[in-house]
């Protein structure tokens, strides 16, 4: 009990326990695996250097995932896109200090504009001629305040551990209007996303009809994704009270739809819950001593909330997990889930979407017009 406490209280050091990752070739397996065996993968890997950019990779999950997989796949090119010079450099200087033989590059990128969006990503395809894994993470909730009467009901009755679980009706939220003339936050997580997939694609998947080689989108989306949050008819959420849901399920919607458009070309979408992470996001909800003086609430809701993964190692089990997981043999219409068991151990849960393949395309169709009528107004102000 007190090593858990211990390990809660130091949720956002990196933690040093082995993660329970399931997939064939896991953590565990590969400390398991005798000498031989090890030499073996790790002469694999080196083989197929493979490259992973990360969204929103300077901090939280995406800084994590950097570095776990940067232990995973010691040969693999990382590129940061940050928004944020200065964040990116520091983020990639602590990374090549705990892997001094990483290849890490920072590459500004911005979600929240179509311009930089359009300049970071040609200068990743100048880089990379094939992207393995496009980790779409980066992401905004504009949080104004806690509903704290929603919350003390919320607590005496059966809705207490979805609550804990979902956050539903508990955070009062505010959007903003970006420089593109979107919603913040509908442009942040999704839009911005959908542009770079699009940018991006002729770096994704197989190289040419001779040459198979698979790529994997990976979103971070949320359990606060949730389908009465999101209107076709108002998909950036102008009307509604909550910004942040209708993006995460925008997300989820937009990942089966991309596996319908580009499974014949080996490109594999999938959508991740993380849990609920200690980080900047969660951080910047209520003051870090709230959260501290929490710990004790915290460790014990993890025993009946599953999603309460906490640390950043912990939320980013399913997001590892899947680099390690055969795309093909997996269901596009599943979510995958970082848990924590009774032990504060890491597993990965999945969780069925059910998402309306004709909504699906309908969306997709939506953001393709959006992206067009910003590639247009774009390239008229180059030839001005
Ligand atoms: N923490 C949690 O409990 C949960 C988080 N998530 C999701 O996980 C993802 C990562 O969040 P988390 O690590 O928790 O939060 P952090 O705030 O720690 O990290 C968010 C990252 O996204 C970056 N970012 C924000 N806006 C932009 C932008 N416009 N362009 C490029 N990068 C941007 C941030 O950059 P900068 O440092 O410059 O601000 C930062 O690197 C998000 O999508 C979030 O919704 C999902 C479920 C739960
Ligand atoms: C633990 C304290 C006594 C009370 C904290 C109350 C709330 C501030 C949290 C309870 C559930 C949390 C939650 C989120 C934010 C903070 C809470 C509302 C998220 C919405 C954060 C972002 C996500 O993506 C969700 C998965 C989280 C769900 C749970």
């Amino acid at each position: 009990m007190f090593l858990d406490i211990f390990s809660l209280i130091c949720s956002n050091l990196p933690s040093t326990h082995s993660s329970l990752l399931t997939g064939e070739k896991s953590d565990r397996d590969l400390k398991s695996s005798s000498v031989n065996e090890m030499e073996s993968i790790q002469s694999s890997i080196l083989q197929k250097s493979k490259v992973a950019v990360i969204t929103g990779a300077n901090a939280g999950l995406g800084f994590t995932l950097a570095d776990r997989l940067l232990s995973f796949y010691p040969d693999i090119q990382i590129c940061l896109a940050c928004r944020n010079k200065e964040r990116g450099l520091t983020a990639a200087a602590a990374l090549t200090e705990k892997h001094p033989k990483a290849n890490v590059h920072v590459e500004i990128l911005d979600t929240s504009s179509v311009a930089s969006v359009l300049s970071g990503t040609e200068a990743i395809r100048k880089r990379y001629d094939h992207i393995d894994y496009l980790y779409l993470n980066a992401g905004i909730m504009k949080v104004t305040g806690v509903d704290w009467n929603y919350f003390w009901k919320g607590l005496l009755s059966s809705r207490v551990f979805y609550m804990f679980a979902t956050g539903e009706g508990l955070l009062c939220q505010e959007d903003g209007v970006t420089e593109d003339g979107l919603q913040c936050v509908f442009q942040t997580n999704v839009f911005g996303h959908y542009v770079m997939v699009k940018e991006l694609e002729d770096r994704l998947g197989n190289v040419s009809s001779t040459e198979q080689k698979p790529s994997q989108i990976i979103w971070t989306s949320s359990s606060a994704s949730q389908a009465k949050n999101f209107k076709i008819e108002d998909f950036q959420h102008k009307n509604g009270k909550d910004p942040y849901s209708s993006s995460k399920f925008a997300i989820d919607i937009l990942s089966v739809a991309l596996n319908e458009k580009m499974n014949k070309q080996n490109v594999f979408s999938h959508s991740v819950c993380p849990g609920l992470v200690m980080t900047n996001m969660t951080y910047g909800i209520l003051p870090q001593w709230f959260w501290t003086l929490m710990i004790p609430l915290l460790w014990l809701l993890h025993f009946f909330v599953p999603s309460m993964t906490n640390n950043t190692e912990n939320g980013t089990e399913a997001l590892i997990w899947l680099s390690a997981q055969d795309p093909m043999t997996l269901d596009p219409q599943t979510k995958y889930m970082s848990h924590v068991n009774v032990f504060n151990k890491s597993y990965v849960a999945k969780s069925k979407m059910n998402i309306n393949p004709e909504l699906a395309e309908k969306f997709i169709q939506e953001l393709d017009q959006l992206n067009n009528s910003f590639q247009l107004k774009l390239k008229s102000k180059v030839k001005n």
